[in-house]
């Protein structure tokens, strides 16, 4: 079936996530890797959010990331006010409670978090060639915690190795040529944060939530949700909020508005938000992963027809995600 007609055809009131086993992402066998690509369209056709399992990222390293975060967010205030990200020119390090806003109809988002960018590991060259085009700019540390960088980046790098290896899975779902986004893809921007979000109890007031409704900017983003614990929830074309629970040794990956312009539309950048009325804090780190800074999202050939004309202005990937930045915290 061609990409149109997929598109038109789609069952898009899901009321559920799918889950894609990846044991067999790097295989060379060409039909399970096309059973594989089938899977990821009709999950980025329908919904937008697919988890995957057995991604071969080491549970270790999420945990240590966590554990030594957690200790970096328990400081005073005061403390990590020091490296407030609207003081780094490319928004890294920590913003607090209540200066970000995704849902411009909302008062705020209730999480801190921190956020950084490519860096090689000491130990290592830069054989990835990621240089965080997009959102280039040093990242800020915290001082003091040599052992939350090490573990911050040990786990990105992980990550980011399983992020590069979904393009070609994409592409193929695509109907393009496997290294279609590698050109595009040579200095992605790769921004990770951890997010910490206080319990909310008593009448939640809708304004003023976890993260507010949003879709995100990039290619997709590789979610991380602390196991057990329900805040995130995807928005159904009904207008319905589906829970996304957090299924240990998952992430939780969705496509973000690069890859639906690219797309004209029939891969769904899907809304979201995190409520957290779990009664405890909660962790969880977005890796989100876009294309160069100068990449044109100009809708892919198969994804227009006479049926579908274009959708939506040609913009740079780096200028749409930039100025969605400058929204977000003013
Ligand atoms: O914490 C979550 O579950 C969602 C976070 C998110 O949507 C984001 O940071 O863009
Ligand atoms: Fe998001």
């Amino acid at each position: 079936m061609s990409l149109v007609a997929a598109a038109r055809s789609s069952d898009t009131a899901f009321s559920e996530i799918p889950i894609i086993d990846m044991s067999l992402i790097y295989t060379d066998d060409s039909k399970a890797r096309l059973r594989l690509a089938q899977e990821v369209r009709d999950a980025c056709v329908n919904v937008g959010f697919f988890y995957v399992k057995n991604h071969g990222i080491p549970a270790q390293l999420v945990e240590n990331f966590l554990n030594e975060s957690k200790a970096f967010f328990a400081q005073p205030e005061a403390t990590k006010m020091q490296i407030e990200n609207k003081k780094s020119p490319a928004f890294k390090g920590y913003h607090p409670a209540l200066s970000s806003n995704n849902d411009p109809n909302n008062e705020g988002d209730l999480h801190e978090g921190f956020e950084f960018g490519y860096e090689p590991m000491d130990t290592q060259r830069n054989t990835e060639g990621l240089q965080n085009g997009a959102m280039a700019g040093a990242n800020v540390w915290p001082s003091g915690f040599p052992a939350f960088r090490e573990a911050a980046l040990a786990y990105y790098h992980a990550s980011i190795q399983f992020g590069k290896a979904l393009f070609p899975l994409f592409a193929l779902a695509l109907e393009l040529p496997p290294d279609f986004f590698e050109d595009k893809t040579r200095n992605s921007a790769a921004l990770m944060k951890m997010l910490h979000y206080p319990p909310q109890t008593g009448t939640v007031d809708d304004r003023v939530i976890g993260i507010g409704a949003h879709t995100d900017w990039e290619c997709f983003t590789m979610l991380w949700q602390q196991p057990g614990i329900q805040a995130l929830q995807v928005l159904n074309p009904d207008g319905k909020w589906i829970d996304a629970p957090a299924l240990p040794g998952t992430l939780v990956i969705n496509l973000g508005d690069q890859l639906a312009r690219w797309t004209n539309g029939i891969f769904k950048s899907t809304v979201h938000r995190a409520v957290n009325r779990s009664g405890v804090e909660r962790y969880s780190s977005p890796l989100f992963f876009g294309t160069d800074y100068d990449v044109r999202l100009e809708p892919i050939s198969s994804c227009v027809s006479v049926e579908r004309p274009m959708q939506y202005d040609v913009v740079t990937a780096g200028e749409y995600v930039k100025s969605k930045f400058q929204q977000t915290y003013g």
